[in-house]
């Protein structure tokens, strides 16, 4: 929980959020901020807020009085979505202040409405609209609706140049000491980017066409400093913007030299050439993420599915369709729209076999399009004829990602 001067009277007022799953369902190794921002100029705007989980709203008052800022003095709250995470404090500052204007999106007035019983005292904003704080700090406003809300707008401080982006821009991560990414060493930037990866893959990713035309719309602004919702300030936005760029083209493919290898196995049959082809991947020079399902989260196997080209599957036939936990993950990766893969698919059987023709299914229904090469379904045990078999699959499948990638 801190608050930092981020421009002239521009505060960030930061509170992490750590132990929970975002959305009830994305879990976070690192945590995540909640970012909230202070404009005080003749009269002083709140930029987004906080969630309303106990003790959250709390902290953010807890904020403001460290700035001497009564709430009552608030005039604006400017509310870039309603998504919860954000706007879920309103009720209780609803509480305190009694004459605020809410500053929204047209979409933004229903949602609040749905949400919080908010009808009144909403001015609604679109695209290059403007909002006159006083001091020089005129606000105007962008379109970028489903980054990550359909309502969703960015608030541009054309005295600062700072971009109040909301969820395009964000990050998975709690925020420590260091709240800009240029005070990061490359390093560190390359841990930190785990996290917005995540953050990208599971919370935005099903917008990727949303997101490149926001990043497009974006560029426009003469922006000095990109200050979103959750996660670091960019000083240097371009990287930013070319980051999400990069991960919206992934969508459709082709991303990383990278590998993804999902794998489960019951009784050891299949996890037995697992650790065959592991071997034989690790002398290759392309970067692998091994993922174990159930045990890993479809979060992170989707953050690692991502950036990854090439994507391998490895499971029994259980019911006469895949174990479990790999349909269930495959479909998730379907629906945030992984398309376009090399893939390679191998597993025991001991019945009569069906995991390939539910792979087949889910993969066609979903039209994710994933080119596979030849599978490898062995009954029982993996002998030195299928381990040998496998290499070779496993030899066209890097060919092919080697191929995309170039
Ligand atoms: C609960 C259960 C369901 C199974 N269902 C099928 C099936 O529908 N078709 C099939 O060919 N084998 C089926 N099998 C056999 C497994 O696919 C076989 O034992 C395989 O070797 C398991 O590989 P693993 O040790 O990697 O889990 C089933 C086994 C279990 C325990």
């Amino acid at each position: 929980m801190q608050v930092n001067n981020i421009a002239k009277e521009t505060y960030q007022l930061s509170v992490n959020v750590e132990n929970i799953l975002f959305e009830g369902l994305w879990e976070m190794p690192n945590g995540v901020s909640l970012n909230s921002y202070i404009i005080k100029g003749e009269k002083t705007a709140i930029v987004d807020g906080v969630c309303g989980w106990d003790g959250v709203p709390e902290s953010l008052f807890a904020l403001l009085d460290k700035l001497n800022i009564n709430p009552k003095d608030i005039e604006y709250l400017i509310v870039n979505h309603v998504e919860p995470d954000h706007s879920g404090w309103i009720e209780a500052f609803k509480k305190i202040n009694k004459n605020f204007q809410v500053v929204c999106s047209k979409k933004g007035k229903e949602l609040l409405s749905a949400f919080y019983g908010q009808t009144e005292n909403i001015t609604v904003v679109g695209e290059k609209d403007t909002l006159d704080l006083g001091n020089g700090h005129v606000i105007t406003f962008t379109e970028i609706p489903n980054v990550h809300w359909p309502d969703t707008i960015a608030a541009f401080d054309t005295l600062t140049g700072t971009l109040f982006s909301c969820d395009a821009f964000g990050s998975f991560g709690k925020l420590e000491d260091k709240i800009y990414a240029d005070q990061f060493s490359e390093e560190e930037l390359k841990e930190y980017e785990k996290d917005t990866v995540r953050y990208y893959s599971n919370i935005v990713a099903h917008f990727s066409p949303q997101v490149k035309k926001a990043v497009a719309k974006c560029r426009e602004l003469p922006v000095k400093q990109i200050a979103p919702g959750h996660g670091l300030i960019w000083r240097e936005p371009a990287k930013i913007m070319d980051a999400y760029s990069d991960y919206a083209d992934y969508q459709k493919g082709p991303a990383r030299k990278e590998i993804t290898f999902i794998w489960g196995s019951m009784y050891g049959m299949t996890e037995t050439a697992v650790k065959h082809a592991i071997k034989m991947l690790e002398k290759k020079d392309i970067t692998l993420h091994v993922h174990q399902v159930p045990k890993d989260s479809w979060g992170t196997v989707l953050t690692s599915a991502w950036t990854s080209t090439g994507i391998i599957v490895a499971m029994p036939t259980y019911e006469f369709k895949m174990f479990p936990p790999m349909g269930a993950v495959l479909e998730e990766l379907g629906k945030k729209k992984v398309f376009n893969r090399k893939a390679f698919r191998f597993g025991s059987y001991g019945w009569s076999g069906g995991a390939q023709r539910e792979l087949d299914e889910i993969t066609t229904r979903l039209g994710m399009n994933w080119e596979f090469v030849e599978p490898v379904e062995f009954l029982g045990k993996s002998d030195e004829e299928v381990l040998s078999k496998i290499s070779e699959q496993i030899d066209k499948l890097v060919s092919l990602v080697e191929e995309a990638v170039k």
